[in-house]
């Protein structure tokens, strides 16, 4: 399936995509479904992942919507995790395929992956806890992407190419100020309390103009104050249609705020449905045993 078809078949009954549309108005209408991304971003096609003789995940399948806020969960070592690193390309998969809006991106490493928009965040690497706050978002674009091909992160020029550090500068402003952390602009990334540095691994991925956005435990160590905030970001991002994919242990935060969740289980879906559906579902609560789910 070619990457550069744009897949318009999901796009929302009120575009002005019509066939009695002015011919003038033909190109803009193209620009606008070259903008349009499949309503199904992420799909999971059997992914396989074994570690020698141990399958971390066996024969996967799922689908992440677009602009959803979607949960991944299970008991530990269901292979969440694992299916994190394959999907982000840190893992090569043993089997399976991973598409990124229609585009196979299994075995793609994974600054290629995060050049198409899908990022994960990570912890912040000791090289750069004795950077500053500031310091560690403008990098985020350039470890990410890679300086030849930074995109552009203001709304509406996503693929552009911005070269300038002023605007690498002034994104990473606009950046702290979204999620309140201007103050701490110039205090070392090592000294922020655990909260405060999952706020700047968000903040860092965000700075790579992501499309999709994978959480691994973002609210682990998290005061309830910040864990507020981090949440009212996302969902305020997911409104202006980032797609999030949510790995998080706290059943309360994935029955709250996600609208869809998937349950894995050694290491394949087991389930799939709203958070109630999830609850109440006798496999999921089995798988669990005892857990409250
Ligand atoms: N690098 C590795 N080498 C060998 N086995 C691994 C490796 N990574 C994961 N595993 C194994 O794969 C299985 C799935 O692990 P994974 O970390 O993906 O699960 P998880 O659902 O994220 O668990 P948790 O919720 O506890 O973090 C586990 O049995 C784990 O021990």
């Amino acid at each position: 399936m070619s990457s550069d078809t744009p897949d318009t078949s999901d796009l929302p009954e009120d575009t002005d995509v019509a066939d009695d549309e002015p011919e003038a108005n033909d190109s803009a209408v193209e620009e606008a479904a070259k903008r349009v991304p499949s309503g199904v971003p992420l799909r999971v096609e059997g992914l396989v992942k074994q570690f020698g003789g141990v399958t971390a995940v066996d024969g996967a399948s799922f689908e992440v919507e677009r602009g959803s806020l979607t949960g991944l969960i299970g008991p530990n070592g269901a292979g969440k995790s694992t299916t994190f690193n394959c999907i982000t390309g840190v893992h090569e998969a043993t089997a399976g395929n991973i598409y990124f809006k229609n585009e196979d991106i299994t075995g793609m490493e994974p600054y290629q992956i995060a050049q198409k928009g899908l990022v994960r965040t990570f912890q912040i690497a000791r090289e750069l806890g004795g950077m500053s706050v500031l310091e560690n978002l403008m990098l985020a674009p350039k470890n990410q992407i890679g300086e030849s091909a930074i995109r552009s992160v203001t709304p509406g020029l996503r693929g552009g190419v911005i070269e300038e550090e002023a605007e690498i500068r002034e994104r990473a402003w606009e950046t702290l100020e979204f999620f309140e952390i201007e103050h701490l602009a110039t205090e070392n990334a090592e000294n922020l309390s655990g909260g405060q540095r999952k706020l700047l691994e968000m903040a860092r991925a965000l700075m790579t103009d992501p499309e999709m956005v994978l959480l691994d435990e973002p609210l682990a160590g998290v005061n309830p104050t910040l864990e507020e905030k981090l949440l009212d970001r996302i969902h305020r991002l997911r409104e202006d249609d980032y797609t999030f994919l949510l790995v998080e242990h706290d059943m309360n935060v994935i029955m709250n705020n996600c609208e869809h969740v998937i349950v894995m289980h050694q290491g394949n879906v087991l389930a799939e449905g709203t958070g109630e559906e999830i609850r109440n579902d006798e496999r999921v609560i089995e798988a669990y045993l005892g857990e409250d789910v």
